[in-house]
């Protein structure tokens, strides 16, 4: 049993703690999720069966490193242990039990888009207000009510919600979210609460399903556990219930999804809830030097609402925690390349040592590019993902409704798509007439000619032949064949291939990528189940933490604190340290949103093993003008002894907030750029501010003239009048452009 050597004296007891209801409050970096992994290890090493394990995790990263840890201790056993995200486990029990809930197995998920564009065509339907009744506004208050297990009866019966919507004056809110539900399940359809919300009826209504999971489940397990909203522990009680052996991990000062619901209650109930619980403390830190636990106590003990605990560790010292400052949002970017660059150089470190971590997934940009510029890989984690390309949508919107053909939205998206020449007042129509008359969209669609006129008729009769003749495919071939079938058939990969602009080369190769995704979910031993279905289960279950899409894994990672958690980095620099963007101004309006606030900042620095850099800007472009900033109120609550001082301060006694004020911006290392290409004398300009009439070069098209930039999604394009090749629209976050000022 060597792995237990590699645990602490509690850390073991929890290991060897495998029978009753167990908690783990403890803080950043003690071995709480090291704790699950060598508990689920140790279970399965003494003969129980891994089918009997549950485990839920933040991410399905996290559940993939951790199977893959616990593989090593028992081998490929720990396959078969059910493990993954709240939503995907609950996807995977709604499929296997959907038709007692009123669905059939191959129901589609829709992801917030899809809601969204739901939300919006209902809108329509009644002539409500947007300016109102915000599409964003109305999902909030329809997720906010299934994250509370409010149904839609419930939600129409109940005064107090009445009330509210009066004061919001929404008063048709009931009548969206039962309008809502209601073309959610005629699509067949589920949205992401609906996963949890259905799982929670479907165990209230039917005792037989829920003993039957009671009794598979001996060993239940939550990672992260001050997360869980309502509806998660009720499920996970449920599940629980029979053989009491549940064991919940979490740190109540990381807590920083209140907003979405996760109530911190959880853990003061599962005292109640658990009369037999052990508690275990964990203390000890593992993760980073002393200097970066000692600020990060610092700053979470301001927070009046916590649970208290003192975290320590027997790590070096390390250097302190330095503290940059920049005088605008590139500068920032230059700033932070320059010293990773130079931590690299001086360290001998890899790309995958470092991550920048921020507030608003907007921050990348600059960061980006000035990665970008100086050849250093990077990678984003959430943004614009992988999976919410338009080309990427397109193809799995076509892969859903083949699988699923009430699927409304994907529908919607595909119909005409290449070009048929059917409107979308057309398609509107298609999605009402089925409404009026009760019947599946399907049923409309594919007995159009009973419903339209004939010329109208006619291409939607083409689409629904295509349609079938993916379905016969998709019923016979696995996953990939299938996706390959449609992509070639349906005209999407046609249309990209005659694109020949730089983005359009980009579209073809994501959707290639995509096939790529598809063939090793086939190829890979771990899925029994190779269906097209069953992939866009797993696809539509990713979570923004999830989304890497390469296998070069020496990048840097870039994503918000949010996606951070849990995951820790020899260096993480958190940017962006200013008042109104971290804490955010959303967060300002009561202590209880400001606590949570911190609690991030906790979160963020704690992800640091061996060195921390806070970075802040003086101006920031905000929706297309400059703007002043101050620095974060967050870098005053660190105590200023593990901050590197600037030489003209003496030591303690200057407050951080002199400190920020006086110190004077740094100049840029010079770092060659474009290490690796061989023209060294062409270096990409910073084309953030590039408008029409400049003039620019291109490595590969030469001088060339801009015709206009437009916003396009989180990128920008421009269409630029090329000397030698031609007018070319270039997407300006791909496109190496230097500005000529002449
Ligand atoms: N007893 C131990 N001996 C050596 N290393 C340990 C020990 N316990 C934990 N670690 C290491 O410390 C780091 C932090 O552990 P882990 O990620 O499990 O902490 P955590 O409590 O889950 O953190 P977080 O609160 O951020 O989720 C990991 O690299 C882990 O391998
Ligand atoms: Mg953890």
């Amino acid at each position: 049993m060597d792995y237990l050597e590699g645990l602490n004296e509690p850390q073991r007891e929890a290991v060897l703690q495998t029978e009753g209801p167990l908690m783990i409050i403890a803080g950043a970096g003690s071995g709480k999720t090291r704790v699950l992994t060598y508990r689920i290890a140790h279970l399965i090493y003494h003969g129980v069966d891994p089918f009997n394990i549950l485990a839920l995790t933040f991410t399905n990263k996290a559940a993939a490193e951790m199977r893959q840890r616990i593989e090593k201790v028992v081998g490929t056993e720990s396959r078969n242990v059910w493990m993954g995200t709240f939503h995907s486990i609950f996807a995977r029990i709604l499929r296997i039990e959907a038709d007692k809930i009123g669905y059939s197995r191959d129901f589609s998920i829709y992801d917030t888009d899809d809601s969204k564009s739901l939300i919006r065509s209902i809108l329509k339907e009644l002539s409500l207000d947007d300016k109102i009744y915000r599409v964003g506004g109305v999902l909030g208050r329809i997720s906010g009510a299934k994250n509370r297990l409010v149904s839609v009866n419930e939600y129409l019966r109940n005064t107090t919600i009445q009330a509210d919507d009066e004061a919001n004056r929404m008063p048709e809110m009931g009548r969206l979210y039962k309008i809502y539900q209601d073309r959610l399940r005629k699509s067949n359809a589920m949205d992401f609460d609906d996963l949890l919300f259905n799982t929670n009826v479907l165990f209230r209504d039917h005792v037989a399903v829920l003993n039957k999971y009671q009794q598979k489940f001996k060993y239940v397990m939550v990672d992260e556990f001050q997360d869980t909203n309502i509806s998660q522990y009720l499920i996970t009680r449920k599940l629980a219930a029979v053989h009491q052996n549940i064991c919940v991990v979490g740190d109540d000062a990381q807590s920083i999804y209140a907003f979405r619901g996760a109530d911190i209650q959880n853990i003061l109930n599962f005292e109640k809830d658990y009369p037999d619980l052990k508690v275990i403390k964990l203390e000890q830190n593992y993760r980073s030097t002393q200097n970066i636990v000692k600020a990060a106590n610092s700053v979470i003990n301001k927070n009046k609402a916590q649970l208290r605990k003192n975290v320590w560790t027997e790590n070096i010292e390390g250097p302190l925690i330095d503290l940059i400052k920049a005088s605008s949002d590139n500068e920032e970017g230059n700033l932070i390349a320059n010293s990773i660059f130079e931590e690299k150089m001086n360290n001998s470190l890899r790309n995958s040592d470092f991550a920048i971590l921020y507030r608003t997934n907007a921050q990348s940009r600059a960061f980006e590019e000035a990665l970008r510029r100086r050849n250093i890989k990077y990678r984003i984690i959430g943004g614009v993902s992988f999976y919410q390309r338009k080309e990427i949508k397109d193809l799995i919107a076509y892969l859903r409704f083949t699988v699923n053909q009430n699927d409304e939205e994907a529908f919607k998206r595909i119909i005409n798509l290449p070009k048929r020449g059917i409107g979308e007042s057309t398609v509107a129509k298609i999605v009402v007439t089925a409404d009026e008359n009760n019947i599946n969209l399907w049923e409309v669609v594919s007995k159009v000619q009973q419903f339209m006129p004939g010329r109208l008729a006619a291409p939607i009769d083409n689409f629904s032949t295509l349609i079938k003749s993916f379905k016969v495919i998709a019923n016979q071939k696995d996953a990939f064949e299938t996706a390959t079938h449609v992509a070639k058939n349906s005209g999407l990969l046609k249309d990209l291939h005659e694109d020949k602009t730089v983005e359009g080369l980009a579209r073809y190769e994501n959707v290639q990528e995509l096939l790529n995704a598809i063939k090793e979910f086939v190829d890979n031993p771990e899925n029994e189940d190779k269906t097209l279905s069953s992939f866009l289960q797993s696809v539509s279950l990713l979570t923004s933490a999830d989304d890497e899409k390469d296998t070069d894994t020496d990048k840097i990672t870039l994503m918000t604190i949010h996606a951070a958690k849990g995951l820790e980095f020899k260096h993480v620099y958190i940017v962006g340290m200013e008042e109104d963007l971290f804490p955010s101004q959303m967060m300002l309006a009561s202590r209880a949103d400001l606590e949570e606030e911190r609690r991030l900042f906790y979160v963020a620095i704690t992800r640091a093993e061996k060195k921390l850099t806070l970075a802040f800007a003086e101006t920031r472009y905000k929706f297309g003008r400059l703007k002043t900033c101050e620095p974060s109120r967050f870098l005053n609550e660190i105590d200023p002894a593990f901050i590197r001082m600037d030489k003209s301060l003496n030591g303690r006694e200057a407050a951080a907030a002199t400190l920020v004020k006086s110190m004077t911006p740094r100049k840029p290392t010079v770092v060659p750029a474009n290490l690796h290409t061989p023209s060294q004398d062409f270096v990409p300009s910073d084309t953030s501010q590039l408008t029409g009439g400049m003039k620019v070069e291109h490595p590969k098209f030469g001088f060339g003239i801009v015709k206009d930039v437009e916003v396009q999604g989180n990128d920008k394009k421009a269409r630029i009048d090329f000397e030698k090749v031609g007018e070319k629209t270039l997407l300006l976050s791909f496109a190496k452009l230097k500005i000529h000022t002449n």
